[in-house]
């Protein structure tokens, strides 16, 4: 394996190109290892000559992208080899669940040319009995925000990750609206249906966090903990991502130890699926719960690396998608076979977002009535007691 390294040609940071080609060899080769199944360790084994192909700690020379490509072919190929669906290989005999859909409804920030700072409004069915029914109550709750914004004469026209970007007042009028949805699609705010937040605070700060867009000033993180906090007690926001710049590891801190015993604080840019980053956030208590991205790190075993070390300090996780995605559905049979119950994968609208949910569907009905569906969110004490009442539009 460390022949493909040793193609180096004297100089870490560059290969020649035959060394380059010998090394796309030795991949293939080990790619048609893993397919015939003769080696189960083919995946990390690949994994790390990629790695050490790129040699960079931040897969700056052949790319997260390119990698990742191989990488992922690697699993796929296994998995047809063994005759197995793709989430079962990956699983390799773990326990399998499907996911709660965190569905951004409403985009802002840098996905969208609406009035909001905060880039992503989403939806969670938690209550629904199954992924099927949780698509159904997204879907109509989906469908019914459609309709009060055309009803209030704003556009329909959607942003990257296929939720509305109309010109709202400020960002908690977006809670407010999606709070009406919900009730107009008929269900019940906090109980059935419940808000997320990935407000993406990295692209509002340059010192201070600049609610410019939606007109709502400037704040400290203590200050916009401090609005987190208000708005926590009047919607039923079960989760935050986000929630404050990437570097603000002492801002993390404090909206964890202020705001986590109630609800998912997520982190994502501040750890980018980087076990370093990753540890640090546990040691510090920075959040309880972690974003995962493929293509963040790299490799498909890099990520369940990451992942293993969430699930052992108690952290929830969420497998995610990217604001820039293709119609390729590999993320959702991820989400099943690590269990972690979440994944992130924008609206119920635009090819490439339910592209995924589709595959989740087929999932769930391949899997009968193994299929497990359930809120991995249930032991938080949801804001549903202070949700508007039922019905009230
Ligand atoms: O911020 C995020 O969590 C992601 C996906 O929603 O967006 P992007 O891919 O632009 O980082």
């Amino acid at each position: 394996m460390n022949e493909a390294v040793e193609q180096r040609d004297g100089d870490p940071n560059r290969f020649s190109g035959k060394g380059v080609l010998r090394a796309i060899e030795h991949i293939e080769t080990e790619i048609a290892h893993a397919v015939v199944g003769r080696d189960a360790c083919a995946q990390i084994e690949i994994d790390s000559v990629l790695v050490d192909l790129d040699g960079t700690p931040n897969k700056a020379r052949l790319g997260a992208n390119s990698i990742l490509g191989v990488s992922m072919a690697v699993a796929c190929a296994a998995a047809a080899a063994a005759g197995k669906p793709l989430y079962a290989y990956l699983a390799a005999g773990r326990p399998v669940r499907l996911p709660v859909p965190m569905m951004n409804v409403l985009n802002g920030g840098r996905h969208a040319d609406s009035s909001l700072d905060f880039q992503e409004f989403m939806i969670m069915p938690v209550g629904a009995p199954s992924f099927r029914e949780a698509m159904r109550y997204a879907a109509e709750t989906f469908h019914a925000l459609r309709a009060l914004l055309a009803a209030d004469g704003h556009t329909t026209a959607v942003g990257d990750e296929g939720g509305f970007a109309p010109k709202l007042a400020n960002n908690e009028a977006a809670c407010e609206l999606i709070v009406r949805a919900i009730e107009r699609a008929g269900y019940h705010p906090g109980e059935d249906i419940c808000i997320a937040l990935d407000p993406a605070a990295t692209s509002f700060h340059d010192g201070n966090y600049n609610l410019e867009r939606s007109g709502q000033g400037r704040k400290n993180s203590k200050e916009l903990i401090e609005l987190y906090e208000s708005w926590v007690s009047k919607y039923p926001i079960v989760s935050i991502e986000d929630g404050l710049a990437e570097d603000d590891w002492s801002g993390f801190r404090r909206m964890t130890a202020e705001l986590g015993e109630g609800i998912q604080i997520v982190g994502d840019d501040i750890y980018v699926t980087n076990i370093d980053f990753i540890r640090r956030g546990i040691d510090e208590k920075c959040s309880n719960a972690a974003l995962i991205k493929l293509n963040q790190i790299g490799t498909v075993s890099e990520t369940i690396d990451a992942i293993e070390f969430c699930r052992s300090a108690g952290w929830r996780y969420i497998i995610s998608h990217r604001s820039g995605e293709t119609e390729d559905s590999f993320i959702a049979d991820f989400a099943v076979a690590m269990d972690g119950g979440q994944i992130k994968t924008g609206a119920p609208c635009r090819g490439e977002r339910t592209a995924k949910y589709n595959r989740l569907l087929e999932i769930e009905h391949q899997l009968g009535a193994d299929a497990i569906f359930d809120n991995p969110l249930k032991e938080l004490p949801f804001s549903s007691t202070l949700c508007a009442p039922h019905g009230s539009q």
